[in-house]
C-alpha cells in the first residue's frame, strides 16, 4: 500500500467517533520532520515525549513513530517536485493523528503551502493556538501572566484557499474586464468603483458552514472551561468587508444563539437583561436607547429595529436569562480584528476564546504568542472531525536551522497538545511540569535567554532543553 515506507509493526491507529478520537494504548503515529529547524525540532521533542510516556504509564502505553516524508525531505526521498507524496497523506489517512514541524513555503511564486494543503485535504478545519504565559518566562509586556487565550482559527478557507491571478496573466485581464464592464456596474452597492487594469486579483471566500462549524468548536471549548474563561470572542473586520468577515460575526452569532441558545448570552443582550434588572419599569425605547448610545441620531427604521430587537431579546430569554441568570452563561461578543490586536496587549484579561477567520488568526496568534513567551513558546494544533495534526505556530526559521539553537518549546507544547487530545493527560501534565521546572531555573534557549534579567549566558542548545524539561518531571 506505501510505496516507500513502512510503518511500525507494533501500534494501531487512533480512529474517530462523532469527532472525538479513540485512543489504543500502542497508537502508531506519523511525523513529519520538517523543513529548516524542524531538523533540530524534532529529536529533541521525540525525546521530550517518549520520556514522558515511559514515565507516566511505564510498559502499559507506548508511542510507535511512524516517520513520514514532507518538504525538501520529501524531495530526497520521492524525487523533484515531489514535496507531499501519497504515501504521506496515506498514512495521516490510515493512522488518524499526526505531528509534524514546520514546513517552507516560497513567498511569491513556486508551490503554495504544504502546511495549508495538509489542513485543506484532511479538512482540519479548527487551527487551536492556546497563548498562555509560562511563570519565569520572559517576556516584553509587564503582565504577561494576564494573557490566556486560545485562537480558535479556522483553518481551510478565506484567501488561505489560495484563488489568486497573476497580474498581467490572461485570466487576470479577463477577470478584471468582466468586474469592470459587467459585474461592478451591475451593483448599485459599488458606485463608479473600477479595479486598477494592472492589479492581481485574490479572492476570499468565507461560507456560513466554515464559519459555524468553527465557532461550534469554539464554544463547545468554552463550556469545558472554567466559568471566569467562558468567553467567545468573534474577531472580524466586518464595518470593511461586510459580506465576509462581517458575515462570519453574523453567522457566529446565529449558530451559538441557536445551537446553544440555553447555554450563552451575547455581549448586546446582556445589556438589554441588565438594564431591565437595574430598572423592571424601562420602557422598550428607553432600554432601546441605553444599549445604543447613537440612538437619537437614527432613522426611524434603524430605531425600530432596535426596539424590535430589544422586544424580541426579553421575550425570547427573559424568563431563562433573566435576573441574573445570564452572568452563568458563556458570553460571545465581538470585536474588530484591529482593536484586538491592542486589547490583548492592554486588557489581556478580559478574553479567553478568540474565533478567528483564517488570515486574522494566522496574525493574531503570532501576535498573542509574542506576549506569552515568543514563537518559541507557541504550540498549535489543527482539528477536523476524522483526523488531526499537531504543529507549531512558527516557520522553518531558516537562519537558525541545523544549529541545535532554537527554542523546541513549541513543538514539545504541541505534543502537550497532543497528548491531552489523546486523554494521556499524566503524560502531558510531566511535560508541563518539566517545561515550568526549566524554565524557572533559567535553563533556556537563546530566544527566552535574551530576554531574562539578567540574561542567561550561555543558553541551552535546542538538544540540552528537552534534556532539562525530562530531568524536571
Ligand atoms: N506551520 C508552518 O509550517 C509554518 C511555516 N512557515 C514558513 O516558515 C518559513 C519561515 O518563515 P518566517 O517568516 O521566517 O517565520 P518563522 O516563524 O519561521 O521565524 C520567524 C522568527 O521567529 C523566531 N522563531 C521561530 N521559531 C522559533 C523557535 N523554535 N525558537 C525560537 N525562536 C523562533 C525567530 O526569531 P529570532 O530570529 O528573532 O530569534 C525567527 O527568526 C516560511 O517559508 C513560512 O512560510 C511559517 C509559519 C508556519
Ligand atoms: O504555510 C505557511 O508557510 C505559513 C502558515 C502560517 O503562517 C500559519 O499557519 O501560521
Ligand atoms: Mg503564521
Amino acid at each position: 500500500m506505501y510505496e516507500k515506507i513502512t510503518p511500525p509493526q507494533v501500534g494501531s491507529p487512533i480512529t474517530f467517533k462523532d469527532g472525538e478520537p479513540i485512543v489504543p494504548d500502542n497508537p502508531i503515529i506519523p511525523f513529519i520532520r520538517g523543513d529548516g529547524t524542524g531538523i533540530d525540532l524534532w529529536p529533541a521533542s521525540e525525546r521530550v515525549f517518549d520520556a514522558a510516556v515511559k514515565q507516566a504509564y511505564g510498559d502499559t502505553r507506548k508511542i510507535s513513530w511512524f516517520k513520514v516524508y514532507a518538504g525538501d525531505e520529501a524531495c530526497e526521498m520521492y524525487g523533484t517536485y515531489q514535496y507531499l507524496p501519497e504515501d504521506t497523506l496515506a498514512a495521516i489517512r490510515e493512522f488518524g493523528v499526526a505531528i509534524k514541524g514546520p514546513l517552507t513555503t516560497p513567498i511569491g511564486g513556486g508551490i503554495r503551502s504544504l502546511n495549508v494543503a495538509l489542513r485543506q485535504i484532511f479538512d482540519l478545519y479548527a487551527c487551536v493556538r492556546p497563548c498562555t504565559y509560562y511563570q519565569g518566562t520572559p517576556s516584553p509586556h509587564k503582565n504577561p501572566e494576564k494573557l490566556d487565550v486560545i485562537v480558535y482559527r479556522e483553518n481551510t478557507e478565506d484567501i488561505y484557499l489560495g484563488i489568486e491571478w497573476k497580474q498581467g496573466s490572461e485570466i487576470c485581464d479577463r477577470l478584471i474586464k468582466l468586474l469592470n464592464e459587467d459585474l461592478i456596474p451591475a451593483t448599485p452597492e459599488h458606485g463608479t468603483k473600477q479595479i486598477p487594469l494592472d492589479a492581481g486579483i485574490g479572492i476570499k471566500p468565507i461560507s456560513k458552514h466554515g464559519s459555524q462549524r468553527l465557532v461550534r468548536r469554539a464554544m463547545q471549548h468554552a463550556l469545558r472551561l472554567p466559568k471566569a474563561k467562558q468567553l467567545v470572542t468573534l474577531v472580524h473586520k466586518g464595518n470593511i468587508m461586510k459580506y465576509t468577515e462581517g458575515a462570519f460575526r453574523d453567522w457566529g452569532y446565529e449558530l451559538v444563539t441557536s445551537e446553544f441558545r440555553m447555554e450563552c448570552v451575547t455581549e448586546r443582550e446582556s445589556w438589554i437583561l441588565s438594564n431591565k434588572e437595574g430598572n423592571p419599569d424601562l420602557t422598550i425605547e428607553e432600554n432601546a436607547r441605553e444599549i445604543d448610545p447613537g440612538y437619537e441620531s437614527m432613522t426611524p427604521d434603524k430605531q425600530d429595529a432596535i426596539c424590535g430587537e430589544v422586544k424580541a431579546v426579553l421575550e425570547a430569554i427573559w424568563d431563562s436569562h433573566g435576573n441574573g441568570q445570564w452572568k452563568e452563561k458563556v458570553m460571545v461578543n465581538d470585536r474588530i480584528a484591529d482593536s484586538i490586536f491592542q486589547q490583548i496587549q492592554t486588557r489581556p484579561n478580559e478574553y479567553s476564546i478568540l474565533a478567528t477567520m483564517n488570515l486574522n488568526g494566522d496574525y493574531l496568534s503570532d501576535a498573542a504568542a509574542a506576549i506569552a513567551g515568543g514563537l518559541g513558546m507557541a504550540p498549535g494544533a489543527n482539528i477536523g472531525d476524522s483526523s488531526a495534526i499537531f504543529e507549531a505556530t512558527h516557520g522553518t526559521a531558516p537562519k537558525h536551522a541545523g544549529r541545535d539553537r532554537v527554542n523546541p518549546g513549541s513543538v514539545i507544547l504541541s505534543g502537550v497538545m497532543m497528548l491531552e487530545y489523546m486523554g494521556w493527560q499524566e503524560a502531558a501534565e510531566l511535560i508541563k511540569k518539566g517545561m515550568a521546572a526549566a524554565i524557572a531555573g533559567g535553563e533556556v534557549t537563546y530566544d527566552l535567554a535574551r530576554l531574562m534579567e539578567p540574561p542567561v549566558d550561555p543558553p541551552l542548545k535546542c538538544s540540552e532543553f528537552a534534556e532539562a524539561i525530562i530531568r524536571h518531571f
